[in-house]
């Protein structure tokens, strides 16, 4: 049952996207339906740098049922640091006179187990008080102003719950407060919350990206770049990868946003990451052999070219020219016979083939690794596969990856 509009999107973008599906109308219907609808289940990123997966696993059963909630968590069938809960829904939740409108980047949360926090609202009822109960909907296309006391353009529902604040706590003249301002109680779909849950053994990150993690497959003891690390979620699932042995070096070029990663990683205890407010752009110095040596030593960045043994490239959507030069200091800081990882969440040829293609054309160092190898190797849970080091030896190796985040897990 759908019960969620289908996306719409400008033509020429819906023209573009369903060519890229080899113009097959029906994988793209059905791709564009997954992607409005929350995934089957919640994926959570095991610490097994800490403890064992079962170990987790049953931490996490144990704290569920002592919440009354289902305790089904399984493992995943190909990811040995992946445990998964299904999400229920939709169940049959009837909607109330009382509504309150949050924006999407709220409801998508809502749809994942959230509760409502008091940033996320744009309208509520023009007297809601503590303890009532209201219908919570999405804004899903941006167009209800904050402070609305109703709202008439398009929603979506998304279930129930009791307010824990007035009106007038929420958008009082100093600004929005932080904590939950309606605890949902009849959600749509059904997810735990996991706020504040197992926080050093669990960390909540989608199924495509953990795969992102497996595919750059870290040693321990190597030295890995993450070139757009924050907030840090593949570059901790990194060095957990690694068992905190090695170094991950994460660089992010917003300062506020490189401390979220320091945060993740003290509270994942993974004391092999080193975060630096750095543009990647400039993460690159040319020096001769000579110069080397004495470099080693050095912590932060600008790094002497090949300082790496993997790269990740975690790429955001941006302006062409910055994710070339992206590309080029990627390729120059990689050693001969490393590993580069080139990860989008997008679906769009420009972001994807065709940065790929121009890499591939303009360093001829480099040799694209066909994904069903990588799955192959995900299969046989050998993330690390010797042939793949020695046949490189020579050049360097791209590892190609284009996920999508939140729905299509
Ligand atoms: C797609 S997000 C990365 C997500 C992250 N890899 C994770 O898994 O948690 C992209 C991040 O790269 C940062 N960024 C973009 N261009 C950058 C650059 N040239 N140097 C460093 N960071 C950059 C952005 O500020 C943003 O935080």
């Amino acid at each position: 049952m759908s019960v969620f509009p289908q996306l719409s999107m400008n033509p020429e973008v819906r023209e573009h996207l369903r060519n890229v599906y080899t113009n097959n109308e029906l994988v793209f219907e059905a791709l564009l339906s997954c992607l409005s609808h929350p995934p089957l289940f919640t994926c959570l990123r095991a610490s097994t740098h800490l403890h064992s997966l079962q170990d987790i696993q049953h931490r996490l059963q144990r704290h569920l049922a002592q919440q009354e909630r289902s305790p089904s968590v399984y493992t995943h069938p190909q990811l040995p640091d992946v445990l998964l809960l299904p999400v229920h829904g939709p169940r049959p939740v009837d909607p109330l006179a009382s509504e309150v409108i949050v924006g999407a980047q709220c409801g998508n949360a809502v749809l994942r187990g959230a509760h409502v926090f008091t940033p996320g609202i744009l309208s509520t009822p023009k007297y809601m008080k503590v303890g009532e109960v209201v219908s919570v909907f999405s804004d899903v296309e941006g167009k209800c102003t904050r402070g609305a006391k109703e709202f008439k353009g398009k929603k979506v529902f998304l279930g129930n719950g009791i307010s824990e604040v007035d009106r007038s706590e929420i958008f009082s003249s100093d600004g929005p407060g932080k904590g939950v301002a309606i605890r949902m109680t009849e959600p749509l779909y059904q997810s735990p919350s996991f706020d504040g849950v197992l926080t050093d053994q669990l960390f909540l990150q989608n199924l495509p990206s953990v795969v992102v993690g497996h595919a750059l497959g870290p040693r321990p003891g190597e030295r890995i770049l993450d070139m757009c690390a924050a907030p840090g979620g593949k570059t901790t699932h990194i060095a957990s990868l690694m068992g905190n042995q090695g170094t991950v070096v994460a660089l992010e070029k917003i300062r506020s946003k490189m401390e979220k990663i320091v945060q993740n990683a003290k509270m994942l205890q993974l004391h092999c990451i080193k975060a630096y407010c750095c543009n990647s752009v400039h993460a690159v110095i040319f020096v001769d052999v000579l110069i080397i040596d004495l470099c080693v030593f050095v912590d932060g960045p600008p790094y002497p070219e090949e300082s790496f043994d993997r790269i990740l490239l975690d790429a955001p959507c941006s302006g062409y020219v910055s994710s070339l030069q992206r590309f080029c200091v990627a390729v120059r800081l990689l050693k001969r016979g490393g590993v580069l990882v080139y990860s989008t969440c997008t679906v769009t040829l420009a972001e994807n083939e065709e940065q790929v293609a121009w890499a591939l054309k303009t360093f001829p160092c480099l040799t694209l690794e066909p994904q069903v190898r990588i799955k192959t190797l995900l299969k046989q849970q050998a993330f690390y596969n010797p042939e793949l080091s020695t046949q490189t030896e020579n050049g360097k190796l791209i590892v190609i990856f284009f996920f999508l985040t939140e729905t299509t897990d």
